[in-house]
């Protein structure tokens, strides 16, 4: 069968957006990893499924898996693509999105496909990142094991989103291999639900330069909720205020911190990359319309 998707990014963090409201789509974490490889599918650091919402009023539910086939409970970058291709087929001003993480609200930030999302409340506890042992402060933990020799690596802050970071601040963000050091405390025992790790370093008045490895996926070029994760733990620690620039590989996001419910809200641009058409069985898959930034015209990929 031959299903139609988009394909869309948020800074370069990736992602095939299926619309299963009117066909209902259940994929196996098998297919999905497939379909996520960026040797033999359509290559994607997470697939979005958006769904009919079970709470009234509510435009759409979004269920989210990262490219391991995982499902998780929140994407930053993705909501902001999810929130822009509502707003254009609603014509609203403001659309509720529901997620695992609670409800999201997303409006048009001023430059063209520019995105707001309201991000909910962090939380901070140490039941709540989760951590598997108490912590009285979560502003920076010690981590008794220490995959790594840098005491840098033992002392994270934590912050959920939505779904678990751990945030090292460094002083040189060039100094670190994340792909060498972020598996290691991606799993470490102190994240019974693993973890999004995050290098973060200061390189103005509340510009923060930051390298993320997700969970469940590695390297990506932009994480939505690491930006807000980063932002919090941030003001948490009075190094920053409460609107922040989060430069990351893929460009910056603009985090604000909100004094008066202290939600989060994060701004920054979305593109759809093109449309295609994938054929479920043999993973087979073609571009069908061109995208933001194309001409016109078709092409081919995948397994064949
Ligand atoms: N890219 C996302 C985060 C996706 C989920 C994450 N890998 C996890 O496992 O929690 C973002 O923009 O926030």
């Amino acid at each position: 069968m031959r299903r139609p998707f988009l394909k869309m990014n948020g800074l370069g963090n990736d992602f095939v957006v299926w619309d299963a409201r009117d066909t209902r789509l259940v994929l196996t974490p098998e297919i999905i990893a497939k379909l996520g490889s960026r040797d033999t599918g359509i290559g994607f650091d997470q697939m979005i499924t958006v769904e009919r919402s079970t709470v009234s009023g509510v435009d759409a539910f979004m269920r989210i898996h990262n490219c391991d086939g995982s499902q998780v409970d929140a994407c930053g970058n993705a909501t902001r693509c999810v929130g822009r291709l509502l707003l254009e087929e609603s014509g609203k001003d403001a659309v509720m999105i529901q997620t695992n993480a609670g409800l999201l609200s997303a409006t048009a930030a001023g430059a063209p496909r520019e995105i707001t999302v309201d991000m909910g409340k962090p939380r901070v506890n140490w039941d709540q990142i989760p951590l598997a042992e108490e912590f009285a402060d979560t502003r920076a933990i010690e981590l008794q094991i220490g995959p790594i020799d840098d005491p840098i690596l033992h002392t994270p802050a934590v912050v959920n989103m939505g779904n678990p970071h751990g945030i090292f601040w460094v002083k040189d963000i060039e100094a670190y291999d994340l792909s060498k050091v972020g598996p290691l405390l991606e799993h470490h025992p102190v994240f019974p639900e693993g973890a999004n790790i995050s290098l973060a370093q200061f390189i103005g008045k509340d510009e923060i330069r930051v390298k993320v490895w997700e969970r469940g996926v590695g390297l990506t070029q932009a994480c939505g909720t690491a930006a807000c994760a980063v932002a919090v733990a941030a003001v948490r620690d009075t190094r920053a205020g409460r609107k922040s620039k989060i430069h990351l590989p893929g460009g910056i996001l603009n985090i604000e911190w909100r004094e008066s419910d202290s939600h989060v809200m994060m701004s920054g641009p979305t593109e759809i990359e093109f449309e295609g058409e994938v054929d479920l069985e043999t993973i087979e898959w073609t571009k069908t319309a061109p995208g933001d930034n194309d001409q016109a015209q078709e092409a081919t990929g995948g397994a064949a």
